[in-house]
Order: C-alpha cells, then structure tokens, then sequence
C-alpha cells in the first residue's frame, strides 16, 4: 500500500456455499479521488464494498482501508468510514433531519447540516418518517448519513440508481466537493455518464475478477467507455462458461 492509495484490494477470493462470488480480485483506489466499479449483475460488486466496509470476511486475499484490516477494525477506524448500502438500511419511522442530527452528534467534526440537507433537497420532506418517503428521497438521506460524520473514506453503492436527473446532479456535486475535501470515495454503478461524469479512475469487474482499471480516457481507449465495458463483460462472460 503506498501513501496515496487509501483502499487496497489484494487478490481476494470468495465464497458463498458454492458459489464463488470473487475470484483474486486485486484493485486500489487512490487517496482523495473518486474510483467507481463498473460491472455486470453478479460481478461481485458488492461483496466487494461489504469487505472492504468490514462488514463481511474474505476467504483468502487482503483488504487495507487506511492501512487497516477492515474486519478487525476499531470504533475510531470505523467512524473515518462512510457507508451507504444498496437498500439504504435507515430506521422507518425517524425522520431525515431528526435521523442526520443523530447522526452528526456522533462525530467530533461533522458536517454542516444545513449546508448538506440543502445540497440534497432534502429540506422538502425533512419532517416526514423515512418510511413514507419515495425510494429516491429515501435514498439521498442514505447518501447524507454516509457523509455527516465528514469521512475519510467513503463507499458508496449505486448512490444514483432510481434518482431523477437534477437529484443525480446534486449527488454528482456533493460527491465531487467531498472528494475536493479530501475524501477517498468509491462508487459502485451501472451508469456509464456516472462514470464519464465522476471518475477519476474506473474499475471494470465481471465474474468476480478486475478486466480493467484506471483513468476513464485509459480504460476507454479509442472506442469508448461503454464499447470497452461491453467487448471486456461479454469476453469474460463467454470464457467463464
Ligand atoms: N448473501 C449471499 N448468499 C449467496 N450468494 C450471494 C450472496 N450475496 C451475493 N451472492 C452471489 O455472489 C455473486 C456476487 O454478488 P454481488 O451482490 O456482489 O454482485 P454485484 O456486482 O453487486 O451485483 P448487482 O449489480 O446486481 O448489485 C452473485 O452471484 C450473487 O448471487
């Protein structure tokens, strides 16, 4: 792990019963940048996130999230992470900004309410329990709780997914000025624009296995992110059969 890498993926391999989920997956994701992970259904992209948020045990392989094994982590390692999980996992009867404000009281330096309820539009239905809210406004509280405590590293999967097309933008912003602070962000998603848009480095993952990694101009090469993303998905897809 060198000083500007803050997540360090080393040839991790897993299983789920028979299944194998990932197979010597090895990436890095550099400091105070933003690293998205492309790949097909079942590539192994959350498994991937939920090791290196501590909340899952690889087979074999390493995991470092600033220098640390993200399984045996500490409290203090813990609340430098920011976390938000594919189907939010948030309380359905508290209310956003009741919720944010727990939330920020747990941190010694979080993040400015206002200023984030703001850049989310969540300010609109700030008093109504989670629970009655739309999937997309469920969703930008999910992406606020995993930013209030101002992390040093953040994962985040499918931020965007189901959002409308000003909420992605405020998400894209959000996510860029956390970067522009010093946060190590990682990203997974569908969308080639997210990745075009947001990236400063792309991972390409399919059969639980990297096909490509690095600057989107790089990965894209001369036919394009989506055109590499499909010729490298299908290619592995066919072999793995
Ligand atoms: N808890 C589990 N039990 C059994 N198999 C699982 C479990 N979680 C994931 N898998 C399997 O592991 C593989 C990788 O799943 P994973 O959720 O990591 O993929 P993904 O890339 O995040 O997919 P998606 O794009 O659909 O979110 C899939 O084949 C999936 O069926």
């Amino acid at each position: 792990m060198t000083e500007a890498e803050t997540v360090v993926v080393d040839q991790v391999t897993h299983h789920y019963g028979s299944k194998q989920a990932l197979d010597r997956m090895s990436w890095a994701a550099p400091a105070a940048a933003i690293t998205c992970v492309l790949g097909p259904n079942g590539a192994g992209k959350t498994s991937i996130m939920e090791m290196a948020e501590g909340l899952r045990r690889p087979d074999s392989g390493t995991i470092r999230v600033l220098d640390t094994d993200p399984w045996h982590a500490s409290a203090e390692h813990r609340a430098r992470v920011g976390v938000m999980l594919q189907d939010g996992g948030l309380p359905g009867s508290v209310r956003p900004l009741r919720l944010l404000k727990h939330l920020a009281a747990l941190y010694d330096e979080p993040d400015a309410l206002p200023a984030l309820v703001d850049a989310l539009g969540i300010g609109d239905f700030q008093r109504t329990n989670l629970r009655r809210l739309s999937g997309g406004q469920r969703q930008r509280v999910a992406l606020a709780a995993a930013l209030v405590g101002r992390p040093k590293v953040a994962f985040l999967d499918e931020p965007s997914a189901g959002l409308d097309p000003h909420a992605r933008l405020d998400v894209w912003d959000l996510v860029r000025e956390h970067r522009d602070r010093g946060t190590t962000i990682v990203v997974t998603t569908h969308s080639f624009e997210e990745a075009e848009r947001l990236a400063d480095q792309v991972i390409i993952v399919a059969g639980g296995s990297v096909v490509a990694q690095g600057d989107v101009a790089t990965v894209s090469g001369t036919v394009g992110l989506e055109q590499t993303y499909f010729d490298l998905t299908r290619r592995s897809k066919d072999t793995a059969r």
